[in-house]
């Protein structure tokens, strides 16, 4: 019999490892795998866009976004550092910890930003853009070796989630892209004045020929 209550405690532990393993990746593939990149997506729409309302609503979006997945994010972060061994002994855990640590610098950088005109606003930009991006693309990473952990820890198969992953990741890649080219696109349409026909070389986004 004692056995027996032996072995239950152990499968009652283990199942509640495992609903915690799983809820460390929904929270994180929630966060850094989708709100994250898809607020990105937003704030870039804001490129070139004139009108003050769009800008307006496309800020908020990113704003809102940004915040929702730092906070999931830390969610996700208190419960792994309760819950799991804290050893940091792979990379899968020791670039997590590090993101934990630098999404909260980047929002706060996103709060405290000088306004549009201001001297620091160039030297701003530069480096809220080069950390967003390196923290979306090392966060991506993450939910690749995280699945990996997964696949490590309980021995079930995740190719599933990684093709859905890859599938989602590729969608959001290429409207990244296809953002660049929209103006571009556009113009196709429009014919080319002689005069201007050489001198389109290099030329600015928004006077597209
Ligand atoms: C951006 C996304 C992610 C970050 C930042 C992250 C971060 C971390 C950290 C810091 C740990 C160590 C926790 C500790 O020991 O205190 C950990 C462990 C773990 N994570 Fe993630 N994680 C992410 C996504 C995922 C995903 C999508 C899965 C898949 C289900 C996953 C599965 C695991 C597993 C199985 C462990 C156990 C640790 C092990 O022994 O390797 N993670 N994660
Ligand atoms: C972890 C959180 C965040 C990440 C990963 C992030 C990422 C980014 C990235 C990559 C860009 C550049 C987009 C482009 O290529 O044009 C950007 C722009 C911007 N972000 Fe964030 N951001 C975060 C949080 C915030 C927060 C909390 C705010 C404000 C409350 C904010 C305000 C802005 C603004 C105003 C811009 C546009 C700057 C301009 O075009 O002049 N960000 N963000």
């Amino acid at each position: 019999i004692d056995e027996d209550n032996n072995d239950n405690i152990k499968k009652v532990i283990s199942h509640k490892l495992m609903f915690e393993i799983t809820l460390h990746g929904f929270l994180l593939w929630a966060s850094m795998g989708f709100l994250m990149p898809i607020g990105i997506l937003a704030i870039r729409m804001s490129n070139g866009e004139e009108c003050g309302r769009k800008l307006q609503i496309l800020f908020y979006v990113h704003a809102v976004s940004q915040i929702l997945s730092v906070l999931l994010a830390t969610t996700g972060a208190i419960m792994s550092i309760k819950n799991f061994n804290n050893s940091f002994n792979n990379h899968h855990q020791r670039l997590g910890v590090a993101l934990y640590g630098i999404i909260w610098l980047q929002a706060l950088t996103g709060v405290l930003r000088p306004w549009r005109g201001c001297k620091g606003r160039t030297v701003w930009f530069f480096a809220h853009w080069l950390l967003g991006t390196t923290v979306c693309v090392l966060g991506v990473i993450s939910i690749y070796t995280g699945l990996g952990a997964y696949y490590d820890k309980t021995s079930k198969s995740t190719k599933l989630w990684t093709i859905a992953f890859t599938v989602e990741i590729t969608v959001i890649v290429l409207i990244y892209l296809f953002q660049d080219k929209w103006v571009h696109i556009q113009n196709q349409g429009v014919p080319v004045r002689p005069s201007e026909e050489h001198s389109s070389i290099g030329n600015e986004k928004g006077t597209d020929k």
